[in-house]
């Protein structure tokens, strides 16, 4: 592999990034609608990409899986789902925003449930999007799930939507829209993740939608969708955990199958490890970071449209020279945990200084003591606190298993490359 100037000295790994679970689970849904069968290659296979399918399977779509799970084939139901139907969302967000309208959009009576986890995150402004579309939804109480979705398809129209709190209610309802009787036009407010719904509308077009719009309105005619092939992206916010790791180690990393053209916002993350001082090399190919060990503080990052990679860097943030302050990651306090919260206690628990508002952290240098990290069985907690782990002595997961939600075999891999990075082993 060919290396920067002035990084010769560096050594060089490829990481083995499995497929993004938003490309996934988006066409997946987009298969499933479509009038013609569809295939998708290198899925990401994880608890929430299975659930997802398992609710399609749930909704009437047939699926097969070949060649060692690399290859999923799906015929389409060329329109909504006729229920009644249960379907099982697990912890999977992107399963209970985008399932429902879907749902919607078809017929008949379909129950949403998940996880005590998921039950605790807004669907609220979605039901009402539904409501106001035609369909008959009831939730749990304070508006959440599990959701009943009793529907004759979707009268489609004029529609506005409060994004403040999730970008995914945004993507469900676009992607419904073929399916409507008329044709959508949704105007959004306050829209967090927008890079979410770039991907979104990207990839409506690629299974033959009729979509426009990218700023805050959208118009989504219709006329469905036709079945398509995708090769899906390596997961750029799975990538950032092992690009931080090449900037913590002095190390070199790269992910193929991510490059200049990927559709997926979080691969902006490597611009924020630029500022640290790492070196970041992109082709239409593939993305590389070289560290040097001694990242660079001092500055403050708007991390508001990349948030699920926000804690990679505030668990770097001990290892720099000066503070670093990550804002506008408010609706991060909504995901598997509060994570703006969780990242406080255990950073302090580690003994490192941080201060925090509604929707931003300060993070001070420090040396970690050791420390056993609460995951509170978030994924991106024991990821982001891992790449710490390879840096200092001590530091344990107690839940390291709950990367199965979009990597089952990230301590693997992570220790395939790093094998200082024993997190896992003060859970056994
Ligand atoms: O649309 C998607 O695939 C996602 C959107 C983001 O959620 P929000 O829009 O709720 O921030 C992101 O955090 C999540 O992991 C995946
Ligand atoms: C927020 C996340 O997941 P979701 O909203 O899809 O459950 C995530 O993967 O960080």
């Amino acid at each position: 592999m060919a290396l920067s100037p002035g990084t010769s000295r560096a050594a060089a790994f490829e990481a083995r990034v499995p497929g993004s679970k938003s490309l996934t689970n988006r066409a997946l849904l987009l298969a499933a609608a479509a009038r013609s069968a569809s295939t998708l290659r290198a899925p990401l296979v994880s608890d929430d990409t299975v659930a997802f399918l398992n609710a399609l399977v749930e909704l009437g779509v047939r699926v097969e899986r070949t060649g060692g799970d690399d290859v999923w084939s799906l015929t389409g139901l060329g329109a909504g789902p006729v229920g009644p139907a249960r379907v099982w969302c697990a912890d999977a967000g992107t399963a209970a925003r985008f399932l429902p309208p879907f749902a919607a959009a078809g017929h008949g009576d379909v129950l949403f449930e998940a996880t005590d986890q998921l039950t605790a995150r807004p669907v609220a402004p979605l039901a009402e999007a539904l409501r106001q579309l035609g369909a008959d939804v009831t939730t749990g109480p304070d508006g959440r799930l599990p959701l009943r979705v009793r529907s004759q398809g979707l009268d489609g129209g004029t529609l506005s939507l409060d994004g403040a709190l999730s970008s995914q209610f945004l993507t469900g309802l676009l992607m419904a829209g073929p399916l409507m009787r008329t044709p959508l036009v949704l105007t959004v407010h306050n829209l967090v993740s927008r890079p979410y719904v770039a991907m979104t509308t990207a990839l409506m077009r690629h299974f033959g939608a009729d979509v426009a719009g990218e700023d805050d309105v959208f118009t989504v005619g219709t006329g469905g969708y036709r079945g398509a092939d995708l090769l899906i992206e390596p997961d750029a916010s799975t990538a950032s955990y092992f690009f931080a790791a090449a900037a913590a180690t002095g190390t070199s990393v790269t992910v193929t199958g991510l490059g200049t053209g990927s559709s997926q916002g979080d691969l902006r993350f490597v611009e924020v490890l630029k500022l640290t001082g790492a070196h970041v090399q992109s082709t239409p190919e593939a993305t590389t970071v070289t560290g040097t060990g001694q990242l660079r503080g001092g500055f403050t990052v708007d991390m508001g449209d990349v948030s699920d990679t926000f804690m990679t860097l505030a668990a770097l943030a001990p290892l720099a020279d000066a503070p670093i302050t990550i804002r506008g990651v408010g609706h991060a306090r909504l995901k598997e945990s509060d994570r703006i919260a969780a990242v406080e206690r255990n950073l302090g628990a580690l003994g490192i200084h941080t201060r925090a508002g509604r929707d931003w952290i300060t993070v001070h240098p420090g040396r970690p003591a050791p420390a056993r990290i609460a995951c509170h069985r978030d994924h991106r907690i024991a990821m982001a606190f891992s790449v710490l782990g390879l840096r200092s002595e001590g530091l344990t997961l107690d839940d390291p298993d709950c990367v199965g939600k979009t990597f089952p075999g990230f301590h693997e891999e992570l220790h395939r490359i790093f094998p200082q990075h024993t997190a896992r082993r003060g859970h056994r």
